[in-house]
Formats: C-alpha cells, sequence, structure tokens
C-alpha cells in the first residue's frame, strides 16, 4: 500500500508476564474501512487502544501518516482519531449539543469558549448523526440507540479524519445495529478513514473491504471479504463452521454459525 494512513508494524504488548497481542502488523489506506474481528479476549479492544496511543508500553510501531503515534501529544491525537465505543447504560450528565460541543476541543486554545466554526461544525455532525431533535435532550435520557447516534455525532464534531470502533452495536437492537452500520458506512464514503473492532463477523462484512482476524493476540488472517467467505479461516479463528449466504441487490455476505441453521 502507498502510505497508507495507519500503519502498524510488529505491534506487541504484554501485561505483566502476558503477552496479549504479538507482532501485530497491518496498515489501512486513507479512506479505507478495516474490521478487526476475533473472539472473546483474542486482544481486539487491546489492538486498538494501542494503535489509538493509549498503551505507552506496546512495542513495535504505530505511524499516522508517518508519524509515530508515541510522538504526538494527546491533543495531536485527539485531532486525527476519535473514538466510538460501545455504550452501556451508564450516560454523561450533559446535553447532547455540549457533549459534541466539548469534543472540539483539540482545536480550541486553552480557555477559549466556543467560537461560531465551532457552532457550525457542531449543528453539522448533530445532523449528520440524526439527533438534531435530540440536541438539547440529556445523554441519560436517551435510549441505547439514540445515545449511541449522539455519541457518533459528538465523535464527527471532534473533527478528525479517523474514526475507531469498538464494538459500536453491542446494546442495540437489530434496528439500531443497522441505522448505526448504515451511518458509518455512510461517513467512510464521505472519506472518513475507520477501524473497527467487533466480534460480530456480520458487522464486518457488512461495513468493511478488508478484514484482519486476531485470535490469542496473535494475527490469524487478513484478506477482504470476499476471500474470508472462500476459506476456513472463520472455522479456524471462531472454532466453529460458519454457513455463507448472499441476498439484497448488492449480493451482500453474512455468515451463521452451522450450529444454528443445522
Ligand atoms: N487492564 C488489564 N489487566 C489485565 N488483563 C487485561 C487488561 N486488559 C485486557 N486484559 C486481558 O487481555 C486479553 C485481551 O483483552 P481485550 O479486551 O483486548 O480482548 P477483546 O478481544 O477485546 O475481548 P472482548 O471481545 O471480550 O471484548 C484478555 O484476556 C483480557 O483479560
Amino acid at each position: 500500500m502507498v502510505n497508507p494512513l495507519i500503519e502498524v508494524r510488529g505491534l506487541s504488548y504484554s501485561i505483566g508476564e502476558r503477552a496479549v497481542l504479538s507482532g501485530i502488523s497491518f496498515s489501512v489506506a486513507r479512506g479505507g474501512f478495516l474490521a478487526v474481528i476475533g473472539p472473546n479476549g483474542a486482544g481486539k479492544s487491546t489492538l486498538l487502544k494501542c494503535v489509538g496511543g493509549l498503551r505507552p508500553g506496546a512495542a513495535g510501531e504505530v505511524m499516522i501518516e508517518g508519524l509515530s503515534i508515541t510522538q504526538m501529544t494527546e491533543r495531536e491525537r485527539a485531532r486525527r482519531i476519535a473514538w466510538l465505543h460501545q455504550s452501556g447504560g451508564d450516560a454523561l450528565p450533559f446535553t447532547v449539543r455540549q457533549f459534541a460541543m466539548m469534543s472540539r476541543y483539540p482545536w480550541r486554545p486553552v480557555l477559549s469558549g466556543e467560537s461560531e466554526e465551532d457552532r457550525f461544525i457542531v449543528d453539522g455532525a448533530l445532523a449528520r448523526a440524526g439527533v438534531e431533535e435530540l440536541a438539547e435532550r440529556s445523554l441519560d435520557t436517551l435510549s441505547g440507540g439514540e445515545r449511541q447516534r449522539a455519541l457518533l455525532a459528538a465523535a464527527l464534531a471532534q473533527g478528525t479524519d479517523i474514526l475507531f470502533l469498538d464494538e459500536p452495536t453491542s446494546f442495540l437492537d437489530y434496528r439500531q445495529q443497522v441505522e448505526m452500520m448504515a451511518l458509518v458506512e455512510g461517513i467512510n464514503r464521505e472519506g472518513m478513514t475507520v477501524l473497527m473492532v467487533t466480534h460480530d463477523i456480520n458487522l464486518a462484512l457488512h461495513g468493511s473491504g478488508g478484514i484482519l482476524a486476531i485470535k490469542e493476540g496473535r494475527a490469524r488472517w487478513h484478506g477482504t471479504t470476499d476471500e474470508l467467505l472462500g476459506g476456513s479461516a472463520l472455522a479456524d479463528i471462531f472454532d466453529t463452521e460458519f454457513e455463507f449466504f448472499r441476498r439484497g441487490e448488492q449480493r451482500r455476505p453474512y455468515a451463521v454459525p452451522r450450529g444454528f441453521v443445522s
């Protein structure tokens, strides 16, 4: 890949004596969408935190547009990478607009208030995530799906070119999952580079061109969704057999554990 936006080489991370990640390498082109899949405890969230510079003890290299993540200040990282985590029942006592406005901090001079430009960007982010009508609602009064869209609006308001997603639909019902993934795909098509970790293969198949599978902290497979469906990698990674289907006008693939359909 010529000049990838995100480049990870030989990433390893240990907690105490235990190696949680070992020698992981991959890259993501500008505007790309890479899904990292793997079973529970594979090291997916830890990988995302290491790539995002939140685990300073990690060995190996993480470069964002050629700049080492370890050389970047927190503010510089926040100008490049926005995060959307899985959202549980807890929520902060801020309105949707206030929370999105806080995301503007990496761009604001220290101790300065919100600018006209901040307000314009926040309004655009609220509209893009479909939460304009919730703008004055407190985050702790929203349903799980509404809250996740509000958090996505805040991530967009941050004005980064990279979005990290950690199990973004974990607590959402099916309709909300579909809506959230459609939003993320749309944002990716508009140019945002996306790195998503999930244990849900169908989220990965739905949203991405590239898939990296990890198990026990090691990269086990890396390729496109179509390549994944042609081989036995999924069964090896999740220790269960899958059936694959293609449906709809776009012949999108999805996978169901064989035990569910036999
Ligand atoms: N702060 C920590 N202290 C001790 N062990 C940790 C810590 N963080 C992660 N681990 C361990 O590292 C391993 C990888 O955890 P991680 O959360 O990255 O996995 P994951 O693939 O995201 O899992 P899941 O899909 O269940 O969320 C697990 O065995 C976990 O218990």
